[in-house]
C-alpha cells in the first residue's frame, strides 16, 4: 500500500493557559494579522493529501470558538473538538482516545507552530513511510553547546553537540505504536515533554527529519514578537 492510499490523523494540544508568555488569553486564541495562531497553524495542513482527521483539544471555555475556526479551515476532513487536561500529555492523550481506529499515521503538532512547511510535513510523512521507523520526529541541529546540570546548578556533562538535535513538531507515529506508548506511560505514571520519548521509552525506533528554526514553538514575549513580525511584519 502506497503512502497515497495512508490514512492520517493530525491532533492539536491548544488546551495551554501560555504562562511564560503572560498574555490575557490562551496563546492559540490570540490574532496575528488577522487569523488566531490557531487558524495560522492549522491552514498549513489543510493540503495535506493523507490527512482525513483532525482532533483538536481545548479547554472548556474555548470548543466553541475552536469548532468555528477549524470548520472554517477544514472541508472535506473530519474535525473533533475535545476537551484537554491540565498537561500536554494529558491533552494528546484525551484526542488519542478520540481519534478513528482505522487510520495509519498520527500527527502530533502543537497549536503554538504556526510556521511549519507544508514540505517539512510532507518529507516527514514520506520517511515514516519508507524507512523501518515508528515514526519521525521534526527537529534542528543544536547550535549552542548544551550543558547537563545538578540540582546545584554545577555542570555534570557536556553532550558531544554533533548528537544534540531539539525536537520540534510535528511528531508523527504509526498509530498503534503511539497507542501502546501513551497506555504505557499512563500506566507506569510516566511525564514526557514530548511525544517521541514515550515512544522512544518502549523501545521505538524514532528518526529525526531535519527541519529548520522557523518553525519555533511561541512560548514567550520575544517568540510572540518575532511572529507578529514573520506574519505581519510588524
Ligand atoms: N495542558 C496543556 C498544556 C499545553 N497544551 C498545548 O501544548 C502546546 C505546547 O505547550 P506550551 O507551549 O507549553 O503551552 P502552554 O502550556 O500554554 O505554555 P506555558 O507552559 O507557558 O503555560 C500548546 O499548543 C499548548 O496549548 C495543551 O494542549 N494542554
Ligand atoms: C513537544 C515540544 O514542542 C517539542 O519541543 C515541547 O517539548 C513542548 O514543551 P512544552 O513545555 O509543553 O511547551
Amino acid at each position: 500500500m502506497g503512502l497515497d492510499s495512508k490514512h492520517l490523523t493530525l491532533v492539536v494540544p491548544a488546551a495551554g493557559s501560555g504562562s511564560r508568555l503572560g498574555e490575557d488569553i490562551p496563546k492559540p486564541y490570540l490574532t496575528i494579522a488577522g487569523k488566531t495562531i490557531l487558524e495560522h497553524t492549522l491552514l498549513k495542513f489543510r493540503d495535506i493529501n493523507q490527512l482525513r482527521e483532525i482532533v483538536i483539544s481545548t479547554s472548556d471555555q474555548y470548543l466553541d470558538q475552536t469548532r468555528e475556526i477549524a470548520d472554517a479551515v477544514f472541508n472535506t476532513q473530519s474535525v473533533k473538538v475535545i476537551r484537554g487536561g491540565d498537561e500536554r500529555q494529558n491533552s494528546v492523550m484525551n484526542a488519542l482516545h478520540s481519534a478513528s481506529g482505522s487510520t495509519d499515521f498520527v500527527a502530533i503538532h502543537d497549536a503554538v507552530r504556526p510556521f511549519v512547511k507544508k514540505t517539512q510535513i510532507e518529507n516527514c510523512l514520506v520517511k515514516l513511510d519508507s524507512e523501518d521507523v515508528d515514526g519521525v520526529v521534526l527537529a534542528v541541529p543544536a547550535k549552542d553547546t548544551i550543558k547537563e546540570i545538578g540540582s546545584d546548578n554545577l555542570i555534570e556533562r557536556t553532550p558531544d553537540r554533533s548528537k544534540v538535535w531539539l525536537a520540534q513538531t510535528p511528531q508523527i507515529f504509526k498509530k498503534e505504536v503511539l497507542m501502546k506508548a501513551y497506555q504505557n506511560a499512563a500506566e507506569s505514571g510516566v511525564k514526557g515533554t514530548d511525544d517521541s520519548s514515550l515512544v522512544e521509552r518502549i523501545g521505538g525506533r524514532v528518526l529525526v527529519v531535519e527541519g529548520d528554526g522557523d518553525n519555533f514553538k511561541i512560548t514567550f514575549p520575544l517568540d510572540l514578537r518575532l511572529a507578529n513580525i514573520m506574519l505581519s511584519g510588524r
